[in-house]
């Protein structure tokens, strides 16, 4: 999952850019990039690796510009060398730099087709630089340049690309576009501020951004909505897509998204709260003379639904594990063996909490287990009585195709496997994991009633359709295994 950014103010952006990138960093640790729009010339900095090791004091001076988009990366296509750094960069028609969060699921036959029909080289093998070149192509048959002739040039994206996408460019001469799949899979919001009596406008993936920095959450980006913003600061929005049935994403609200941004007007924060009620329920309603004595989050994304679970049990809540602030999450991690060490090099019991209890830890998520096999071995050698676990999102049997690196379903702990079997592996005493629909209703909540979300990691049905061999092809590039041949020959 990455993290995008635009804005467009009145004095430099560049520094507001790298600012929001740093609270959108949990999105991707990988690579990160700006690129900004000054005068005819469009100037990029990118490379591998966290924020604050990209940028120094000489990239951030020649990122002159007060138009700007920014990018933080976690692949989900492609290599994680840096030629495929993010933003992207074509120098026709005008010169267009985009950055991209999500996954295209067709990005062999538009690859195709824009190498064959529309006579445009792809140099990486990242689907963003293809969706870049589609959308350089849609804008290059126009006859000028305005708000008019980029919503259409978006109108053709969304009828060539299939997938999760939020994406934003600046096209110069123009400004800022940015538009979502007509799913509205991938987040994408717009906030506002006036600075001396003029309007600046930003667009980012979570609005922690907007709130960083000072804009005013206007609202999201609604799916297959298109948004411009000139360089003088106007904001021109407009549908280009046949609406489709609106799909967030809901592992944004499991895992993805900081707890203080809001997403399609729901907290994240909340979701998770009331994700760790429903769960404390089933509990309940499972083990009602249940011998649990402390609650135990794993840090970080479980404590907002851990606390509620706790209180809901009425059982109490420990810390239990510390966390090394210095390590990032390990779940975005590339390669098995490097995610698989940096569990226990990021996490520690305190044996005190631990010691001749029942303790019930609590996860968001399990997905490869690699978190949870370490952390339930860790529990008893601290001494617990006996290890339970509970995951807020219920057992993730399928790949997401839509922006998340989860391709392989054998790398799945619980896939074509069932729950009784995952416990087993996982070496607990019993594991508990909320139901779909539990987790479906959390998220909702009371504004939201029955509201639909993209679940396909959790229930394999995908809105956007997935076309024959799609799958065998995804796993061919992007096991781990595939990965680190990858890797080898970089
Ligand atoms: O089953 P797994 O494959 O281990 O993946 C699931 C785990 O990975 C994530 O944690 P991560 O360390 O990435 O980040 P966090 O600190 O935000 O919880 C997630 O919160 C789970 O703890
Ligand atoms: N996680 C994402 O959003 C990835 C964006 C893009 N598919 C890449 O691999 O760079
Ligand atoms: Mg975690």
């Amino acid at each position: 999952m990455c993290g995008i950014i635009g804005i467009v103010a009145t004095s430099e952006v560049a520094p507001a850019l790298y600012d929001g990138l740093t609270v959108l960093q949990h999105r991707g640790q990988d690579a990160a990039g700006i690129a900004t729009a000054v005068g005819t010339q469009l100037r990029v900095h990118k490379g591998n690796g966290l924020v604050r090791d990209v940028f120094d004091a000489r990239a951030m001076a020649l990122l002159e510009g007060r138009v700007g988009i920014a990018h933080c990366r976690y692949p989900t296509a492609g290599s994680e060398g840096t030629d495929e750094a993010q933003p992207f960069y074509v120098n026709s028609p005008y010169g267009i730099a985009l950055a991209h969060n999500g996954n295209l699921i067709n990005t062999d036959a538009l690859r195709r087709e824009v190498f064959e029909e529309d006579r445009r080289n792809i140099n990486t093998e990242s689907d963003s630089e293809v969706l870049l070149n589609v959308f350089a192509h849609e804008l290059d048959r126009e006859r000028s340049l305005s708000p008019e002739s980029a919503f259409r040039a978006i109108e053709g994206v969304n009828r060539r690309s299939r997938g999760g996408y939020a994406a934003v460019a600046t096209v110069l001469g123009l400004g800022l576009v940015a538009f979502r799949d007509r799913h509205g899979i991938r987040p994408l919001v717009l906030g506002k501020r006036v600075v001396d009596g003029s309007d600046e406008y930003a667009v980012a993936s979570e609005s922690v951004a907007l709130d960083i920095l000072g804009f005013e959450r206007v609202r999201d980006v609604r799916p297959g909505e298109g948004v411009v913003v000139t360089a003088r600061g106007e904001l021109h929005t407009r549908m280009c897509a046949e609406p489709g049935e609106p799909a967030p994403c809901i592992f944004e609200y499991v895992y993805f998204a900081r707890p203080d941004s809001m997403i399609e007007d729901i907290s994240v924060h909340k979701a998770r709260m009331r994700m760790g009620v429903t769960l404390g329920e089933k509990i309940l309603r499972e083990r009602p003379d249940h011998d649990i004595d402390v609650v135990i989050p794993i840090p970080d994304t479980s404590r907002d639904s851990a606390l509620e679970l706790a209180s809901v049990l009425g059982v109490k809540y420990r810390e239990g594990f510390i966390k090394n602030r210095y390590v990032g999450r390990t779940f975005i991690m590339p390669g098995q063996g490097e995610r698989a060490k940096s569990v226990k090099r990021k996490l520690n019991p305190i044996p005190l909490e631990f010691r001749g209890r029942v303790v019930l830890l609590v996860d968001d998520s399990i997905v490869r287990g690699t978190t949870s096999r370490q952390i339930v071995q860790m529990a008893r050698d601290a001494g617990a009585r006996k290890v339970y676990l509970a995951s807020a999102a219920p057992p993730v049997r399928h790949p997401n195709i839509y922006g998340i690196d989860m391709p392989t379903p054998e790398e799945l702990i619980a896939h074509g496997r069932s729950e009784a079997e995952i416990e087993r592996m996982i070496g607990c005493d019993w594991l508990v994991y909320q139901d779909l629909a539990d987790l479906e209703a959390a998220v909702a909540g009371p504004k939201f009633p029955g509201r639909r979300f993209d679940s396909s990691c959790f229930s394999g049905e995908y809105i956007t359709g997935v076309e024959p061999g799609y799958f065998e092809r995804l796993q061919q590039l992007r096991s781990d295994d595939a990965k680190r041949q990858r890797r080898l020959a970089l």
